[in-house]
C-alpha cells in the first residue's frame, strides 16, 4: 500500500520513486526555531502604537502625580459640613478658587471653602471635595446643603500607579490604551520590538502590474497585493516590490537588492517541480534555504531559509496556497519577531455542515463559512462551517467569502456532517479576528472525543501527535445531538 505521507517525485517527466513529505508542524518547527524577535529600541510612541513591549516598564512618577479633585465643586474639611442638608445648608467664606494648572493652591483655613475644579490640585488642609450640585454655587460665601464623606471625589497620589510599579510588563501590545497609559506615566520612548520590515516578491513571467490591460496569456500580479495586505494585518511594515519575470539573474538581483533592508522576505511563485520554476533555482543553493513538500493542501511546495542571515519564505504561487501558506507559517514568524508568541490564527471548534472528503495523508485546510447564532454577532462552540465555494488553489473567491480555514487532519479522509473539528480564524480587514475574539474561544469541553484515528482536534500546536499515515478512510466522528443544519 503506497505511503500517504509521501508524495510522487518526477524530475524532467522521469518517476523516480515517492519521497517523504514534511509535516505542518514540523515546517512550521523549522521556521519558528529559526527566526527572531528583531532587536529591541527605544520607540516614540507614534511608533510604538502596535509594537510589543519589549521589557517591562516600572514607573518612575506616581499617577496621579497629586491629590486633586474628581469633581468642579469646593475643597472644604468634612468636619466642617458634618451638619449640612438642604433644610440646613451649612455656609462657608469661599477663600479661593483653584482651577487645574501649574502651581501649589494656598492652604485651606479651617470653616473655609475653596472653589475646586476637576484636575485641579488639593489645596492643604482640605480632606473633601464638594460637588457643585450639592451646594448654591456661590462665589464669596457657598451654603453646603449635603454632608459629604471625608475623602468624598478627591483622586490620591499614586492610587493609579505607584512609583517603581510595574506599568506593563514585557510582552505587551501596544495599543491606544497602553498608549494613553505610557504617556500619562511621562514615558516618552519605551522599550518594543519595531515591526518587522517585510519585503513581498512574486515571480512569474505572466505576471502584469494591476491596472495594466492583459495581453494573451497574461495574469495580474494578485499574490504581491494579497501577501502585502496580509502582512500588513499581521503588523508588519511592508516593501511590495515589483514582480520579476522567472529570470533567474532577475529574481537574484531584486532579491539581493532588498536583503539588506528588509527583516523578512516573502516571495510566492516558482517553488514547485516545472522547468522554469526560478526561486527554487537561485536559492536551492543558497543559505539555509530548503524546499519541502509539506503534507498539506493547498500549500504543498514550500521553502524556507536563511539567505545572508535574513529569514526567506517561498511560498506557492496558486494565489490561494500563497495566502494560506501566509496565514499557516509566514504570521507565526512574524507574531514571533514581533516578540509575540507566535501562535498563528485563533482557532476554534465547529460542526461540519456537510459531508467532506480530505486527501489521504495531508492536511487540508478547506475555505468555510461560519454560520452565526441567533442575533448574528457571536460564534458559539455549535457554530456550523459550510463550504464557502471552489476549493481549488486558484479560486479565490471561496478564501475571500471565508471566515475560517477548517483544519482536516492527516489521517482523515471523510468528514460525515456534523463532525466536530478545530478551525482557523481568518482576520478581517483590521487584522482582527473577526469582530469579537472574546467570544470565540473554543470551548474544548464541548469537543468530540478523539477517534484514534483523528487526533485532537483541540490541541494547541495542531494535532499533537503527528497523524498516523496509512489509515485510509479514516473519518471524524459525528457529534453526539449536532445534527447538520
Ligand atoms: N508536476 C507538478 N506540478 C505542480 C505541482 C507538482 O507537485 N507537480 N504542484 C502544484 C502545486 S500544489 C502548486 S501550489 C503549484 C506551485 O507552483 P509554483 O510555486 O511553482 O508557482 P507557479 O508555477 O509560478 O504558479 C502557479 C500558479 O499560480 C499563478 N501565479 C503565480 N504567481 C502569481 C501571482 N503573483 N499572482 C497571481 N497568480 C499567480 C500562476 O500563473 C500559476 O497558475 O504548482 C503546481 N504544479
Ligand atoms: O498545494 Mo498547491 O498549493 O494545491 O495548489
Amino acid at each position: 500500500m503506497p505511503d500517504p505521507a509521501c508524495d510522487e517525485w518526477c524530475i524532467e517527466g522521469q518517476r523516480i520513486g515517492r519521497a517523504p513529505m514534511t509535516s505542518v508542524d514540523e515546517h512550521l518547527e523549522r521556521i519558528l526555531a529559526t527566526v527572531r524577535p528583531t532587536r529591541a529600541r527605544q520607540a516614540r510612541l507614534d511608533e510604538a502604537h502596535g509594537c510589543v513591549l519589549a521589557a517591562d516598564v516600572r514607573a518612575t512618577v506616581a499617577l496621579p502625580g497629586f491629590d486633586n479633585s474628581a469633581m468642579d465643586g469646593y475643597a472644604v474639611r468634612a468636619a466642617d459640613v458634618a451638619e449640612a442638608s438642604a433644610a440646613t445648608p451649612v455656609s462657608l467664606p469661599v477663600i479661593g478658587d483653584v482651577p487645574a494648572g501649574p502651581g501649589s493652591p494656598a492652604a485651606l483655613l479651617p470653616g473655609a471653602a475653596v472653589r475646586i475644579m476637576t484636575g485641579a490640585p488639593l489645596p492643604p488642609g482640605a480632606d473633601t471635595v464638594v460637588q457643585l450640585e450639592w451646594t448654591d454655587g456661590g462665589r464669596r460665601t457657598v451654603a453646603v446643603q449635603r454632608a459629604p464623606r471625608r475623602g468624598l471625589h478627591i483622586r490620591r497620589t499614586g492610587e493609579d500607579v505607584a512609583p517603581g510599579a510595574l506599568v506593563l510588563p514585557a510582552g505587551t501590545i501596544i495599543g491606544s490604551a497602553q498608549i494613553s497609559l505610557l504617556a500619562a506615566v511621562n514615558v516618552a520612548c519605551p522599550p518594543v520590538h519595531p515591526r518587522p520590515r517585510v519585503a513581498v516578491l512574486s515571480t512569474g513571467t505572466e505576471l502584469v502590474e494591476v491596472g495594466t490591460p492583459l495581453g494573451a496569456g497574461q495574469i495580474v500580479d494578485s499574490n504581491s497585493h494579497g501577501i502585502a495586505a496580509a502582512a500588513r494585518e499581521a503588523g508588519a511594515v511592508v516593501r511590495r516590490l515589483a514582480g520579476v519575470p522567472d529570470e533567474p539573474d532577475a529574481f537574484a538581483a531584486a532579491l539581493h537588492g532588498v536583503l539588506p533592508d528588509v527583516d523578512a522576505v516573502v516571495t510566492t511563485g516558482g517553488v514547485s517541480v516545472g522547468a522554469y520554476d526560478v526561486v527554487k533555482e537561485v536559492l536551492a543553493r543558497t543559505g539555509t534555504v530548503r524546499f519541502d513538500r509539506v503534507a498539506m493542501q493547498p500549500g504543498k511546495p514550500q521553502g524556507f531559509g536563511l539567505v545572508d542571515g535574513v529569514p526567506v519564505f517561498t511560498l506557492p504561487g496558486n494565489p490561494v496556497s500563497a495566502l494560506i501558506s501566509f496565514e499557516l507559517f509566514v504570521r507565526p514568524a512574524l507574531q514571533r519577531m514581533r516578540g509575540l508568541a507566535g501562535t498563528g490564527l485563533p482557532r476554534i471548534v465547529v460542526t461540519v455542515g456537510s459531508d467532506l472528503r480530505s486527501p489521504l495523508g495531508k492536511r487540508s485546510f478547506p475555505r468555510v463559512g461560519l454560520e452565526r447564532s441567533g442575533d448574528g454577532r457571536r460564534l458559539e462552540p455549535a457554530t456550523v462551517a459550510h463550504l464557502a465555494g471552489g476549493q481549488g488553489s486558484h479560486q479565490l473567491t471561496s478564501l475571500a467569502g471565508a471566515q475560517a480555514l477548517l483544519i482536516i487532519p492527516e489521517g482523515v479522509t471523510e468528514v460525515p456532517a456534523g463532525s466536530r473539528l478545530p478551525a482557523l480564524l481568518l482576520p478581517d480587514a483590521s487584522g482582527a479576528i473577526l469582530s469579537g475574539m472574546a467570544w470565540v474561544v473554543a470551548d474544548t469541553a464541548d469537543v468530540d472525543a478523539p477517534d484514534p484515528a483523528s487526533p485532537d482536534p483541540a490541541s494547541p500546536a495542531g494535532f499533537g501527535p503527528r497523524a498516523e499515515a496509512g489509515r485510509g478512510n479514516a473519518a471524524v466522528p459525528r457529534a453526539a445531538g449536532s445534527a447538520a443544519r
